[in-house]
């Protein structure tokens, strides 16, 4: 297993710089997701990992080996890595398992030890039974891993994925998810996952970069990019919440709730700190609001099977997503206690 070094890369289509001096450091065995908008440089990103891209700026160190930077390039076939995309990319005409050993049967791999390996990659995400079967007869889900095993077969350094769940119905790709956490567990491998979608990130990855405009905007694992989103843009990408503007606390600290109830009712043009607060550090009654409580008026209410999902608007104007275990009647008044927000830096 290798780490993998991501130093200060760039790279431009003509004019427009898809991404820009990212720098990473990703660990042997990591379960990283490169995570961002559509558009924001993660396949990009990705690509010049892989070997498909040349390397502007910067470069791409797999241990002690440079990969890339603006006068080496190491093709792909020569970098250890194998990738998995969105299409799966099976052989129609080829078996399970000859799909899976192509590529040791390019290398030239026979016999017994060609076997050998085929159903140990099979095994690691447990479809030794579908080794005779053809991929039009698999389902979606198996043929992701069908791809996963093939790309596994020649003992890769480091795993690239590309959206490998983009294809898949919401209850596949929950499946999936937990295939791959454990496919991860059993193999050891570093694993680089490319993903849109922040609740897959979160689920998946050991560490999450989140990415805007080709730039890093944060690095860190999934409870900390929860808890301590660094700016108001991340805030808005990662998990529900609210932003509210209050007159106290500096970014990247947290307020607690007698503080941040002085901070929302001061005069607004002092309120100019942006602070998130998620919807598990709000309490809800259905009393008369007490001194140290907000009064809010209930706008909406969407039951989620084991809650009920409000959005209240507060005095200030500003609306608020809370959770609660019944359902109170919309345009009704309800008592909103905050008890912890987190302090955003503005977006540049
Ligand atoms: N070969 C290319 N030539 C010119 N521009 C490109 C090329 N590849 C990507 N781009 C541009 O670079 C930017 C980043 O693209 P990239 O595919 O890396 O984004 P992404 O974050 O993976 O998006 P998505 O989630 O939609 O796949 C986009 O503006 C894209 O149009």
């Amino acid at each position: 297993m290798a780490g993998l070094a991501i130093d200060r890369v760039t790279k431009r289509f003509g004019e427009h710089t898809a991404v820009d001096a990212l720098s990473l450091e990703i660990k042997p065995g990591e379960f990283v997701a490169l995570l961002g908008p559509s558009g924001c440089g993660k396949t990009t990103m990705l690509r010049m990992l892989a070997g498909f891209e040349t390397v502007d700026e910067g470069r791409i160190q797999l241990a002690d080996r440079t990969l890339a930077s603006a006068d080496t390039h190491v093709p792909p076939e020569q970098r250890h890595m194998a990738m998995v995309f969105q299409s799966y990319a099976l052989w129609p005409h080829m078996s399970v398992a000859d799909n899976v050993g192509y590529p040791i049967k390019l290398r030239g791999l026979r016999g017994t030890a060609y076997q050998l390996k085929v159903q140990q990659a099979l095994a690691l995400v447990e479809l030794e039974a579908y080794a005779e079967r053809m991929p039009q007869a698999l389902s979606g889900g198996q043929r992701q891993r069908v791809a996963l095993a093939r790309c596994l077969v020649s003992d890769p350094s480091v795993v690239l994925l590309d959206e490998p769940l983009a294809n898949l119905d919401r209850h596949l790709r929950a499946t999936m998810e937990h295939s791959f956490r454990d496919f991860h567990q059993r193999t050891g491998a570093t694993l680089v996952y490319v993903t849109h979608d922040q609740s897959e990130a979160m689920a998946l990855a050991d560490k999450i970069a989140v990415m805007k405009a080709g730039q890093l905007v944060q690095w860190g694992t999934p409870e900390t990019l929860y808890s301590k989103p660094r700016t108001v843009w991340v805030a808005g990408f990662i998990g529900q919440g609210s932003q509210l503007k209050v007159a106290a606390g500096h970014p990247g600290k947290h307020l607690e709730g007698a503080d941040l109830m002085r901070g929302l009712n001061a005069i607004a043009t002092e309120r100019t700190q942006s602070v998130l607060v998620r919807p598990e550090h709000i309490q809800i009654s259905t009393q008369t609001p007490a001194a140290n409580q907000l009064a809010a008026q209930v706008e909406s209410v969407i039951f989620r099977g084991e809650r009920y999902e409000l959005s209240l608007r507060l005095p200030s104007g500003e609306t608020l997503l809370a959770y609660h275990h019944s359902a109170p009647d919309p345009g009704s008044q309800v008592a909103v206690s905050l008890h912890q927000g987190w302090c955003l830096e503005p977006d540049q």
